[in-house]
């Protein structure tokens, strides 16, 4: 697999890092391409991969281009590069509302596309990655695609339509995330627990929370129940979440994110 990446920001450089750390492609096999050059040379000189001078170098050399610039920018990249594509090119856009038929539009429905919508935990291989192929993609290809995606975590097919949910669900969800944790330490260190120690003991404690989801298979409201004692501390911390009407601003949050998404797309 030869890999060109377009765009070397924060969703491409942590695809970049996911990939070449999980040994899944040697640097030799990833090309990249920036319209800063800084950004490039630096990617370059931590991880040795190859450089493209312009959009239709890295299309030469790669058959399988990941556009990683911003939706607003994907219809200038593919205007570019549209005449150097073959058909045995795979575009995997990870660009939010951009769906398979705006790049089908863009640069013909003779050629394979494939819509996925990241996440930035891709680069310490903890990523979760949908996906949606166009017909033009083959069962041989769809495989290399998930072990690809799967090099950096776990991917999972959908139908193109729930791709605005599912970024209100986990493409964006990294930064919820944070904020949580940002948001917790703060209470942590209102009691007087240094801010660090918050961070490292937090961040254990949610990354420990996701694992009991996924390994026990129990419903989370059974896992809570569990840790939630009668007339305990637990519960009068949740009782303070419920007064600020945490789970419906959380739902608000996901609904809010589900409509720009769709605000944003290019159909
Ligand atoms: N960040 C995230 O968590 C996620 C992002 N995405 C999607 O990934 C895409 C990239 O997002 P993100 O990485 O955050 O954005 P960034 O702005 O960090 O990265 C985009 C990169 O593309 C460069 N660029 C701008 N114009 C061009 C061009 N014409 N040709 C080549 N490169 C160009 C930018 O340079 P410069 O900064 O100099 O303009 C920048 O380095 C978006 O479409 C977004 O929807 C999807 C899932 C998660
Ligand atoms: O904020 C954004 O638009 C991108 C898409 C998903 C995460 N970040």
């Amino acid at each position: 697999m030869e890999l060109g990446i377009i765009g070397a920001g924060n969703m491409g450089c942590s695809i970049l890092k996911g990939v070449i750390t999980s040994n899944f492609l040697v640097s030799n096999n990833i090309t990249v391409f920036d319209l800063n050059q800084e950004k490039v040379e630096k990617l370059v000189k931590e991880y040795d991969v190859k450089k493209a001078k312009t959009e239709n170098e890295l299309v030469e050399k790669s058959n399988i281009i990941i556009l990683s610039v911003k939706p607003n920018i994907v219809p200038i990249v593919l205007k570019k590069i549209k005449d150097k594509l073959n058909k045995n090119t795979i575009i995997l856009s990870i660009a939010a509302g951009i769906s398979i038929n705006f790049i089908e539009k863009n640069i013909g429905s003779d050629k394979k596309v494939v819509r996925t919508m990241p996440n930035t935990p891709a680069q310490v291989m903890e990523g979760m990655t949908a996906v949606s192929f166009n017909p033009n993609i083959e069962e041989t290809e769809k495989k290399i695609i998930f072990k690809l995606l799967d090099s950096f975590g776990k991917s999972i097919e959908i139908e193109e339509k729930l791709m605005h949910v599912y970024t209100g669900i986990s493409g964006s969800l990294p930064a919820y995330v944070y904020v949580f944790i940002e948001a917790l330490a703060d209470g942590g260190v209102l009691e007087g627990m240094p801010r660090e120690k918050a961070y490292k003991i937090i961040a254990q404690t949610v990354l420990g929370s996701a694992k009991m989801i996924l390994e026990t298979k129990k419903h989370p409201g059974i896992l809570k129940d569990e840790v939630t004692s009668p007339g305990g501390t637990t519960i009068a911390a949740l009782k303070a979440l419920e007064d600020g009407k945490f789970r419906g601003t959380v739902i608000q949050a996901v609904k809010a994110c589900t409509e720009k998404s769709k605000e944003m797309a290019q159909e």
